[in-house]
């Protein structure tokens, strides 16, 4: 179909539900969609109508959201010339799995690289606020990017976190299903996905079987479609080890650094301009996650976009973990075309179950509140896959946002106007198991496009091991003994509920990327995430992290800048 007959067609089809108010342009690097409507939901239908596959061109949105102001990116307040006529060869922006991975791939290699993250910690958006799943792939068609990637990011799970002391278990993931008549359909799905797709550990379990696996899980299901390649990790977790072994072999890493505009030349980024100076390097990573399409812009080379998608996920107290061993979730069969896995049951690296996620469309990027009613919708769901599940087992929730494109596929590619920026973005689910995959091919880019102008050598002194900090309750009597002998700091237990010690919140505190707040601490350590929720470790927190930072405790932050927990002395202070 040539350019101009699709042009019309679309814009025949756009002219069918939204007369008069939208149209479409088929440009030389994309589908440009604009006009104005009142209703977010309509936008979101208008540019999925306009996706093509047949064109490889991605759909972008300049359709104006009426009588709606969309919050602009937050940004850290304070300003600073650290960083001020830096010229790093590689500049990363954003600290998630994507930017933390490929820095560590990078970092291979004797290059000056420069990760920048506008929040205080890492994994602070989508790669923190997701449950953890490491994905077989079944789900996704034959030709994504996503597809590719998946079957190759799964398989390096092991090396990967083993390299970088992360907890990570192969739980296997069962799609259950209470249709008898269903079964020789997906018999057959299972084939494809086996033979066909390569998810060479698809198989069809009967409901016997299952049962004898999975007790809790609904009598009524009839088979299961499992996978036994699927598996859970720390996500955050997995993001800070990432970064720390980049650091540990030579980059950079900038916190609270946002970057707020480029100077563009010639089809070349000249500067960035950050919070935190004025930076030149040779070569930008965009690894912006919800931002990626802003960043684009900034770099003169938006042609996709990015249309977040919200989901929440509810934890569980860890005596409801009998309820599932793996990761579970009830499927049915439908027309309907959902963007969604449809959430499910998960149990973690940390012996929680996970509950969620479902998928919200917002045109709100960081609007991280959760909504009663989504624990509600993903509760009243989930019931069917495990009955005995309960809300009042929740010790806490979270809502993250998905970086989705309209095509629902990631964008992995060097700039197609701007010469020295490449993009990784559009990083949905199954983004935390594609990024060690992912990561490798954007440093072959990197190479490559380095190498057209100098040498580039490897990195001798590379280490890719990194050593995570000791875990005291999972040691034997004896290790911990020995530890505590060798500093009694490590028989001081601050947090009760996940029997955290003293030593082991200094360890964070000394660690390559030390972020002095209490929910730094926790994400290291995991005071806090317990069934009290830090009511009784987090002033103990708070003053381990006065002591060691040597500033009063009024000083110590929860997370942001901004975000101070006490406001002043009310009798003595506490001690530990
Ligand atoms: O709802 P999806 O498809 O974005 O998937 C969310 C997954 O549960 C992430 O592991
Ligand atoms: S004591 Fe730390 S979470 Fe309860």
């Amino acid at each position: 179909m040539s350019g101009k007959v699709f042009e019309r067609k679309l814009n025949k089809k756009l002219e069918r539900y939204f007369p008069g108010r939208v149209s479409a342009k088929l440009e030389n690097d994309c589908i440009r969609v604009s006009g104005e409507l009142t209703n977010w939901e309509d936008i979101v239908k208008a540019c999925r109508m306009c996706v093509s596959k047949d064109k490889g061109l991605h759909v972008v949105n300049d359709i104006k959201l009426m009588d709606t102001d969309i919050p602009s990116m937050k940004i850290p307040k304070e300003t600073s010339k650290e960083l001020e006529g830096s010229k790093p060869d590689v500049l990363i922006i954003g600290g998630g799995i994507s930017g933390a991975s490929i820095a560590r791939e990078l970092s291979k290699w004797n290059l000056n690289i420069l990760l920048v993250e506008k929040e205080s910690d890492l994994a602070m958006q989508a790669s923190g606020r997701n449950d953890g799943e490491v994905h077989p792939g079944v789900d996704l068609n034959k030709g994504s990017l996503k597809q590719h990637y998946v079957l190759l990011g799964n398989k390096m799970f092991d090396k990967v976190c083993k390299e970088l002391d992360v907890p990570f278990k192969r739980r296997g993931q069962y799609a259950c299903f209470n249709q008898r008549y269903l079964l020789p359909i997906l018999a057959a799905y299972a084939w494809q996905k086996k033979h066909i797709c390569g998810v060479k550990d698809t198989r069809i379990i009967r409901g016997k079987e299952l049962r004898k696996r999975e007790p809790e899980l609904n009598e009524e299901f009839v088979f299961a479609l499992y996978n036994s390649s699927a598996g859970c990790v720390c996500p955050y977790g997995l993001t800070i080890a990432y970064a720390e072994n980049a650091v540990q072999n030579g980059a950079k890493v900038s916190l609270n650094t946002a970057v707020l505009g480029m100077e563009v030349k010639d089809n070349e980024i000249v500067s960035v301009k950050t919070n935190k100076g004025v930076l030149y390097p040779k070569l930008i990573i965009n690894a912006a996650g919800t931002f990626a399409d802003d960043v684009a812009a900034m770099a003169k080379d938006r042609f996709y976009s990015i249309h977040p998608r919200k989901g929440t996920n509810s934890i569980l107290d860890k005596k409801a973990a009998h309820l599932v061993k793996s990761i579970a979730s009830i499927k049915t069969v439908t027309r309907k075309k959902t963007h969604t896995k449809g959430g499910g049951i998960l149990r973690t690296v940390h012996e929680n179950l996970l509950v969620g996620p479902n998928a919200i469309e917002t045109y709100e990027k960081e609007n991280f509140a959760t909504e009663g009613k989504s624990i509600e919708e993903v509760f009243k769901k989930q019931k069917l896959t495990a009955k005995g599940l309960s809300e009042r087992d929740i010790i806490t929730y979270f809502t993250g946002v998905r970086a989705a494109t309209f095509e629902e596929d990631f964008v992995i590619e060097k700039g197609r106007n701007t010469k020295n920026l490449i993009h990784c973005a559009g990083i949905q689910s199954p983004g935390l198991t594609t990024a060690p995959a992912v990561a490798l091919d954007i440093e072959k880019m990197v190479i490559k496009e380095l190498s057209k102008s100098e040498i580039v050598t490897k990195n001798e002194n590379f280490n890719p091991i990194r050593k995570g900090i000791p875990v005291l309750r999972d040691m034997s009597g004896e290790e911990r003994t020995k530890m505590i002998q060798n500093n009694p700091d490590y028989g001081v237990i601050i947090c009760r509920c996940e029997e955290i010690s003293k030593g082991e919140i200094i360890d964070a505190l000394n660690a390559p990327i030390s972020v002095p707040t209490v929910d730094g601490i926790k994400r290291r350590v995991r005071p806090g995430m317990g069934r009290c929720q830090g009511g009784f470790c987090m002033p103990l927190v708070t003053q381990i992290i006065s002591e060691h930072e040597n500033i009063s405790i009024h000083e110590v932050k929860k997370s942001r800048a901004d975000s101070y927990i006490t406001l002043g002395e009310t009798k003595g202070g506490t001690r530990c």
